[in-house]
Formats: C-alpha cells, sequence, structure tokens
C-alpha cells in the first residue's frame, strides 16, 4: 500500500462540502481510485451523499441519517493480513436501522467475506469492458427496468468463488459466476463490476435503482443549493475578515473566485502567479477577464526567473510538481505579507480551487488510495504553511463545477475552458524546462489549440495540449538535414477526468496542425499524437 503523504495537516485545514443534517446515502471509501465517482453519480440523481473513511466507527456515522451505504472498490485483497474491513459495530448499526447496503467490487467481496463466502485470487485479470448477463428468470429490484444483458467496465483480480449462505445469484459473465449477488430481505446487494464509471453505460439505473427505488432517497438536492449554503457559510466562518485566493483563471479557480467575490467582495485579494509555464499571453487575457467579466479583485505576480531557476537541471516529474507546488505557496505567504503592509488587513485565509480528482490522484483521501502524481496544490503544500484553505469545489468534479459555474451565470468561455494544470507547461515539457522550451511549447500550443478552435472540435473535447519530448530526431527541410525537439498532441474526450479516451481527432485538422507546428515553430521537426486512454495511461504525461 503506497504511503500517506506528508501534508496529512492539508485535510484539517481544508474544508469542503459539510451538511450535517440532511439525509444523506454514506459512501465507505475502501480506496478505489472511482469512489468519488460514485459521490458523483449519486449527486446526479439530486441526492445528497457523503464519503466516509471504510473505517469510520458506528459512533460517527450513527449521528448522520442514512438512508443507504455504498461499499466502494478498493486496491487492497480482502483475504490479504492488513486488509481494510467495516467493523462490525457498523454492521451491527446496519442491520440495527435495517440500511440498505450495495458493494461494490471490493466492496462486494467485503461483504462476501463478513458474510461467509469465499474470496480467491482469479485466474485471470478482468479489465475493461464485459458483458453482464443476468441469472435467468431473476427478477432482482436492483436490475429493475433493464435489459438481460449489458455492459460493465470491470477492474479487478479476485473474485467470488462461493456466495454466502442467503445470498442469491443473479447475474454473471463469462469469466465470472457471481458478478452481481443479493440478500433481498437484509437489504444487501453486490457488485463485482463499476456501475459509477461512464464506460458502464447502464450503471446509473443500478444505482437509481438502489438509491431511489430500493433505499427510497429523497431527489431534492440541486446544485444551485450549493453557492448559496457556501457563500452562507463563508460569511460566517471568516466573519469580516480577508481571505487570499489562488487564482489561475481555470475553470475551478474562476468559479471559487466568483463564489468567494460574491461572499465577501473586496475582502477577497486574488492572486495570479506567473510561473514562467503558462500559456502563451495567458497572465495578461486572465486579469482583463477576471477583471473586467468577473469583477474579482485580482492581482498578478511575476515570478518566471524565481521558477525557471528552481527548476534548472530537474527532470523528475514528482520533483517539478513538489517544487512548484511549494513555491506557489511561498510567494502565496510573502503576498499575504505585502497585502498586510500595503493595505494594513490580515489574510488568514487561502482559497483554493481544488477538485477532487487533485485530491484523490496526490493523497490517501478518506480511504486508502494509492498516490498517482502530486497536484501542486495538494500534495506539494508544506507543512509549515500559516494560510488556512478554503476549497469550496474539494468534493466536486469538473462537470460539476462547470455546471455550478452556470447556475451562477458566469460567462460560457471561462466554463468550457479546458483546464489547465497548476505545474503548467513544466509538465509537459519532458526533461528540462528551460525558457527556450518552454517558448517552443508555447507556439505550438497556440497553433493546435486555435486549430481545434476553427475546425470547431475544441468544445467536444475534454482537454487538449502538446507535450514536448526529452529527444531530438532527423529530418529534412529545405534539402537540408535537421535534427529538431518532437512533440506531441494530446486529445482526450472525458467528463469527469478520472478516466478518459482518445479523441478521434479527423486527419485533415491532424495534417492541418501538423504542417503547422512543424513550419511555424522553430525547433520542432516532427509532430506525433498520442492515442492512449485513462487509465491505463494519464492525461497529463508527469
Ligand atoms: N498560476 C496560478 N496562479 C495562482 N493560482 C493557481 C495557479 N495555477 C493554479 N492555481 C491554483 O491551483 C488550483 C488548482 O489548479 P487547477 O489547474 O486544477 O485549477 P484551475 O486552474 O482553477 O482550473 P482548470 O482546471 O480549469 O485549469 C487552482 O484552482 C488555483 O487555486
Ligand atoms: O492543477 C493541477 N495541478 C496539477 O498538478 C495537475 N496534474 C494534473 N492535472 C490535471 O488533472 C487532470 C487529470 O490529470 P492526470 O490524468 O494527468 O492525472 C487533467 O486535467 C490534468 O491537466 C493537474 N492540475
Ligand atoms: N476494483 C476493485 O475494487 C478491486 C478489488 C480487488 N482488489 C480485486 O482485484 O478484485
Ligand atoms: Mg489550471
Amino acid at each position: 500500500m503506497a504511503p500517506q503523504a506528508e501534508t496529512s495537516e492539508y485535510l484539517e485545514q481544508s474544508s469542503g462540502l459539510n451538511n450535517l443534517d440532511r439525509p444523506q446515502v454514506a459512501i465507505l471509501d475502501f480506496g478505489s481510485q472511482y469512489s468519488h465517482l460514485i459521490a458523483r453519480r449519486v449527486r446526479e440523481l439530486n441526492v445528497y451523499c457523503e464519503l466516509y473513511s471504510c473505517l469510520v466507527s458506528a459512533e460517527d456515522l450513527g449521528k448522520h441519517k442514512i438512508t443507504a451505504i455504498i461499499l466502494s472498490g478498493g486496491p487492497s485483497s480482502v483475504y490479504d493480513e492488513g486488509s481494510p474491513h467495516v467493523s462490525p459495530e457498523v454492521w451491527k448499526l446496519i442491520d440495527e436501522r435495517n440500511i440498505p447496503v450495495l458493494g461494490i467490487c471490493y466492496g462486494l467481496q467485503e461483504m462476501a467475506h463478513v458474510f461467509g463466502g469465499t474470496v480467491a485470487a482469479g485466474l485471470k485479470h478482468e479489465y475493461g469492458k464485459s458483458i453482464v448477463k443476468r441469472t435467468e428468470g431473476c427478477k432482482s429490484k436492483i436490475f429493475d427496468g433493464m435489459p438481460e444483458e449489458f455492459q460493465m467496465w470491470m477492474s479487478h483480480g479476485d473474485k467470488l468463488t462461493k456466495i454466502p449462505d442467503g445470498f442469491a445469484p443473479v447475474a454473471c459473465t463469462d469469466n465470472a459466476e457471481f458478478v452481481t449477488i443479493e440478500h433481498a430481505e437484509k437489504r444487501m446487494w453486490g457488485l463485482q463490476f463499476h456501475p459509477e464509471v461512464t464506460h458502464s453505460p447502464l450503471g446509473k439505473s443500478i444505482l437509481e435503482n438502489f438509491v431511489i427505488k430500493i433505499a427510497g432517497a429523497k431527489p431534492d438536492w440541486v446544485m444551485k443549493d450549493y453557492a448559496n449554503e457556501f457563500i452562507e457559510e463563508v460569511r460566517k466562518k471568516v466573519g469580516d475578515g480577508h481571505v487570499m485566493g489562488a487564482v489561475s483563471g481555470g475553470v475551478d479557480s474562476t468559479v471559487a473566485a466568483v463564489l468567494m467575490t460574491r461572499a465577501i467582495g473586496d475582502r477577497f485579494h486574488a492572486v495570479l502567479v506567473d510561473n514562467g509555464c503558462l500559456r502563451q499571453d495567458e497572465a495578461k487575457n486572465v486579469l482583463k477577464r477576471m477583471r473586467d467579466d468577473c469583477h474579482v479583485n485580482l492581482r498578478c505576480v511575476d515570478a518566471s526567473d524565481r521558477f525557471l531557476g528552481l527548476l534548472k537541471g530537474v527532470t523528475d516529474p514528482e520533483k517539478k510538481r513538489k517544487i512548484i507546488g511549494g513555491t506557489f505557496i511561498e510567494i502565496f505567504q510573502e503576498e499575504a505579507n505585502r497585502i498586510e503592509s500595503e493595505l494594513g488587513v490580515k489574510c488568514e485565509y487561502l482559497l483554493q480551487g481544488t477538485l477532487y480528482p487533485d485530491v484523490i490522484e496526490s493523497i490517501s483521501y478518506k480511504g486508502p488510495s494509492a498516490i498517482i502524481k502530486t497536484h501542486h496544490n495538494v500534495g506539494g503544500l508544506p507543512a509549515s504553511m500559516s494560510l488556512k484553505l478554503i476549497e469550496p469545489m474539494r468534493e466536486l468534479f469538473k462537470d460539476e463545477v462547470r455546471e455550478l459555474g452556470m447556475a451562477m451565470g458566469i460567462d460560457e468561455d471561462s466554463v468550457w475552458r479546458h483546464p489547465f494544470p497548476g505545474p503548467g507547461l513544466a509538465i509537459r515539457i519532458l526533461g528540462e524546462v528551460t525558457a527556450e522550451r518552454v517558448k517552443i511549447l508555447q507556439q505550438a500550443d497556440k497553433i493546435v489549440i486555435d486549430e481545434l478552435r476553427s475546425s470547431g472540435h475544441y468544445r467536444k473535447i475534454g482537454q487538449a495540449f502538446v507535450v514536448l519530448l526529452p529527444c531530438k530526431t532527423v529530418g529534412v527541410m529545405g534539402d537540408c538535414r535537421t535534427y529538431e525537439n518532437v512533440a506531441s498532441v494530446r486529445c482526450v474526450e472525458t467528463t469527469d477526468y478520472m478516466t478518459a479516451d482518445f479523441y478521434h481527432l479527423p486527419y485533415d485538422v491532424l495534417a492541418t496542425m501538423s504542417s503547422r507546428v512543424i513550419n511555424e515553430v522553430r525547433g520542432i521537426n516532427r509532430l506525433c499524437y498520442d492515442i492512449s486512454s485513462k487509465p491505463p495511461a494519464t492525461i497529463e504525461w508527469e
């Protein structure tokens, strides 16, 4: 199991969604990369839900009005020593309150393990799309209104070899006999597949059957409430104090900044850091848009030389991320001091537009998940940071933030921009980052984005960018030999940025891009197209 990141304080410092009184669905997280997707899907049904560690105590869980419990997947194997398990007291609570339970993947295995079934390592790992076949004549409520066969996404190595007494098998695949089991009386269901991912087209029906039809949760929670709740909460928390904001002008920090501006007006001091690795003219454009269109009190700190100096000679992706994350915070701290000396006001809090995917991939959050990469705004934070974090969107996904932005009336261009990572071009320049390489990449990036816009593909793509590779290739130009850099274009289709497919960009658009980049950008003589999906690749290359 991957170790806990050193910034565990992050979790204590940051505040996200926090609603105690509402009836809710509780997700017990065993560390799956998809746990929050379950939350996201449940919220899409307009049902309020919260995530808990799978190790939550019955006392803590019992304080809430729980309408249903979902056990997530996870990287462990139930039969391994030290693997995480729901406490017997929580099982007792479930029994006493007759709470319906849905186990997904590891969650199903956990349920089987606890109730006397057998889970063993399968001979074959099952990874990807699979056809689930319902047991003949089965009338299980979990599949209400669904066809006899449907496609679901699998990601497991273990499988159920014997189901517990009292449970009945209700579906199988060619690889596994028991991919869905139920105990209708105990109100328990287990799924070996992942209904929460977009690659399971009918997954939402299963979650709806469970949450609404079986558990009877009321679909009355909407995104719009979120803005109002946050504004109220922040006003209470901050009082007449001041808040500083890390604002890149990206989708997330724009929405966060507008929320904060609506809550406290000019007592919000937004700071854009130019780390020397932004897109071409980005700082200038963001300043204009945020000030003029969004009325956010924003200043820009040009720290290009400082960042590029610190990145000199650094090639390791995680090192780059940590240097950038740490320096960002140093700068915010310095800016807070400057604001204090200039304006005589003290900023106690720092607003960040952190989203759920930034968190889950960076640290072990609420469940024993593996660390994939350190997002600059989460795992890169120094333990010594004195500003307290406010991260209104820490539990949300990009598409939910967009929905929130639209509900708040923020302009479409801001809401539908492609995400751009905080470490910026530094993690798209593989190998050492230098001012010269940044410039080459900025030019290529601009051409590719312009071509996507003019060909009408920009909005259909989740994210598009260019990566500069750390190798050179031979070319021939005007009868002369060239020995220049290779770049790769990456365009992905995704809604939540947790899973993604490469975008099928037509050859004619690729051809124009390639000819423009190679002809117009000095220093690139070869352009490739990245055809990997996430997983197993990630969206960024570093
Ligand atoms: N150059 C920057 N200056 C100030 N803050 C930044 C900068 N880059 C990133 N941040 C902070 O880090 C957070 C996470 O960055 P991230 O790129 O995920 O979000 P974003 O830039 O707001 O939106 P998007 O995902 O659309 O790019 C931002 O919300 C913002 O708070
Ligand atoms: O602000 C950010 N700071 C980071 O350090 C960072 N790393 C990745 N990303 C963005 O997150 C999404 C998922 O990216 P990956 O598949 O590469 O993990 C994609 O949208 C990535 O661009 C980052 N954003
Ligand atoms: N995705 C999961 O929950 C996987 C569960 C377990 N580790 C398996 O391989 O079967
Ligand atoms: Mg960004």
